[in-house]
């Protein structure tokens, strides 16, 4: 496997430029710079914004406090086939800010100013840090090799709400990256790893308007488009219209498909298997209802509990119901079946496959409308009534259970 990646150096030519539209959107970058104005606004800090865009203020220089200990952060890196995902380093600033402080990655990331402060990028990897460590949002260097040199393409990250069972997804790939599939790559483990590893019912993301190649990564993924938006942009100065996304887990791992009936075998003691479901009514003195087949059936005279064949289609719970109002009259709802061991025997000329529920509560008498006979055993007494043969390893464990 080639795990190196050749990226050609950035584009020179404008035009080559111009055709390319930004293969990023609002992502981990806007979310946490977000918070890091809140916390510049705490301390009395500019705010970096792009309304006009300049260079933001400097405060006078002040004599900082020595530094707080970076967080500690253990996180098993992600791997692509071409790519390293794993948390930001406070040595990532300097690349990170090269890359970030280009006018085509930041117009689609609606909260990311532009020109992008160097010290910026320092404070954002340290909030990641803080977030990663807190497990309240997984912002990751995307990596790759080129030989043994390590290089920062992008970031791509995931954001938690409050409930902890949504998250919101970001990316963005520098400009010289573009066009090599690296934003899907990325995304798509990200969103693998969080369905597989997190609590999460839901993933969310959004994309400005116009930027097509990210609207197709999240399609790539599996996600869907559920509606548009306006977000106010700290980019533009302001608001446009985003693109709402979302995925579940079965929409990125894929739905559980019926199973295909597997073509029968051609062997030569092949029998057709029957299908019955029945059921042991037991009452609150708990008996169990047994019910004597009437003459002219087959095995009549023996004593059986209540039920019949599955019909094509039909689940054991529904064919169950509805053989229970046909012969004996009486409603049961499926939550009332518990399921409670199977018969599996050889007839002869067919092959008896017989799941037995057991039923303590149902609305009606139970009353023979198909010529039988019912009564109620108890569970020590159930050996005095001959049953079919695929019934008797089923007694025993009936008397145990009662
Ligand atoms: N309902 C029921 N059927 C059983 C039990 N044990 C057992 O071997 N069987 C077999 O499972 C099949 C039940 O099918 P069924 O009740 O729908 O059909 P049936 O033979 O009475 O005749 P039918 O086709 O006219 O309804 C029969 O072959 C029957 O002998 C049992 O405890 N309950």
């Amino acid at each position: 496997m080639n795990t190196q990646l050749h990226f050609p150096s950035p584009p020179a030519c404008p035009a080559r430029v111009a055709r390319r539209p930004a293969c990023v959107h609002p992502c981990a970058a806007p979310v946490a710079c977000a918070t890091l104005r809140a916390r510049k606004a705490d301390r009395g800090d500019p705010i970096p914004t792009t309304e006009p865009l300049k260079r933001p203020r400097r405060a006078p220089r002040k004599i900082k406090p020595a530094a707080a200990p970076v967080a500690e952060v253990t996180f098993e890196p992600l791997k692509t086939e071409r790519l390293t995902l794993r948390p930001l380093k406070p040595d990532d600033a300097e690349s990170m800010h090269r890359l970030i402080n280009d006018w085509e990655v930041t117009r689609t990331l609606a909260e990311v100013p532009y020109p992008y402060p160097r010290s910026l990028a320092d404070e954002w990897i340290e909030t990641t840090i803080e977030e990663l460590a807190a497990g309240d949002a997984w912002h990751l260097a995307i990596t790759g090799h080129e030989g043994e040199r390590e290089m920062l393409i992008g970031v791509v990250g995931l954001r938690l709400d409050k409930s902890g069972r949504t998250g919101r997804l970001g990316y963005w790939v520098g400009r010289a990256y573009w066009r090599h599939g690296v934003a899907t790559e990325a995304a798509k483990r990200l969103t693998s790893w969080a369905f597989a590893n997190l609590p999460l019912d839901l993933i969310t993301a959004e994309v400005t308007e116009g930027n097509e190649p990210s609207r197709a990564v999240l399609r790539r993924i599996g996600f869907r488009q559920v509606g548009i938006g306006m977000r106010a942009s700290v980019t533009t100065g302001q608001e446009h219209m985003v693109t709402v996304f979302e995925a579940t887990r079965d929409d990125v791992f894929g739905r559980i498909e019926p199973p295909k009936p597997e073509p029968a075998p051609p062997a030569d003691d092949a029998k057709p298997m029957l299908l019955v479901v029945a059921c042991a009514l037991v009452d609150i003195d708990q008996r169990v209802l047994l019910a004597r087949r009437p003459e002219g059936k087959k095995m009549a005279g023996l004593w059986e509990f209540p039920g019949g064949k599955i019909r094509p289609g039909e689940t054991p719970e529904a064919a169950l119901i509805r053989e229970l109002k046909e012969e004996i009259g009486i409603d049961v709802a499926a939550t009332c079946l518990a399921p409670f061991a199977f018969a599996s025997h050889d007839y002869g000329t067919f092959h008896l496959l017989m799941p037995l529920f057991i039923c303590r509560r149902w609305k009606g008498t139970p009353t023979p409308l198909e010529n039988q006979t019912l009564t109620w055993v108890r569970a020590t007494k159930l050996t005095d009534y001959e049953m079919p043969p695929a019934d008797k390893p089923l007694i025993p464990l009936l008397r145990d259970f009662l």
